[in-house]
């Protein structure tokens, strides 16, 4: 079981490319059980931030811990469940098939793990008997809930989704919200998003991230109150006109 009370520390954390600054020293800690935001708008940094995180960007300054250890090791140690912005299932397998393989793989030969894992991943992906069909023949919203099912039913010590509600209809970024608000307390999430208002209602806290700089952490609640607005996308233009 998990004991640590902190599951995520980044200090000072820089990146640059070709001399071109992409995060400039981005500090942030993440509780056990948060589900934590990391916004701003594009271009900001966000997947940048959530790559480092994962352990695939792995040229950086500053320090990263996951559960106490690099982000590589917590990888390789199987803590960290990582869902790109462009992730997608395999089309030609139908949507159980895809929740069976991932299942396998990381239930590590243990079949009443890898059962428990697609019971679970059913119930995410809440796709009734479509599950059955080939994901080729998936709406947008049904792939990525079927993605986010993939990522969360292996139950992580830490999920990363990015950009987890993008470009999908009111009804499957509803359904995402709602299965994200219920693994709170359960599973850390770290998300990235661009939609201020909807991290408000998912967030227990946010980091607001601009041009690769960190301009605010805090509760949405509170951020608001702080900045007198009446929301945080209203916040965050209000911060970084102060800039
Ligand atoms: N390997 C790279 N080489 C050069 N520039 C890069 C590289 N990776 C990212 N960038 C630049 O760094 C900035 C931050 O990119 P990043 O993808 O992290 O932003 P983002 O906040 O996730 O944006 P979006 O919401 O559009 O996905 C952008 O200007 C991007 O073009």
């Amino acid at each position: 079981m998990i004991n640590e009370p902190t599951a995520v520390s980044v200090t000072s954390l820089t990146r640059t490319v070709n001399r071109k600054t992409i995060l400039n020293n981005i500090n942030f800690t993440v509780d056990m059980g948060e589900v934590y935001g990391i916004i701003g708008p594009n271009g900001a940094g966000k997947t940048t931030t959530l790559r480092v995180l994962s352990g695939i960007i792995i040229k950086y300054d500053g320090k990263v811990e996951i559960f106490g250890e690099t982000p590589v090791k917590a990888k390789q140690r199987g803590y960290i469940s990582y869902m790109p912005e462009d992730a997608f299932p395999y089309d030609r397998l139908t949507g159980i098939e895809n929740l069976q393989f991932y299942a396998r793989i990381y239930s590590k030969g243990d079949k009443k793990l890898e059962e428990d894992f697609l019971e679970k991943g059913i119930k995410i992906a809440s796709l009734g008997d479509r599950i059955y069909d080939k994901a080729m023949n998936f709406s947008r919203g049904m792939k990525r809930r079927l993605i986010i099912a993939r990522t969360l039913m292996v139950e992580p010590k830490l999920a990363i989704l990015d950009e987890p509600t993008s470009a999908l209809d009111v009804e499957s970024a509803v359904r995402i919200r709602n299965v994200i608000r219920e693994i709170r307390g359960q599973t850390t999430v770290i998300l990235s998003s661009h939609n201020m208002l909807e991290v408000e209602y998912m967030c227990d806290r946010v980091l607001m991230i601009n041009k690769g700089e960190g301009i605010k952490i805090g509760k949405p609640r509170e951020i608001v109150e702080a900045t007198g607005t009446n929301n945080l996308e209203e916040s965050f233009i209000k911060l970084v006109g102060e800039d």
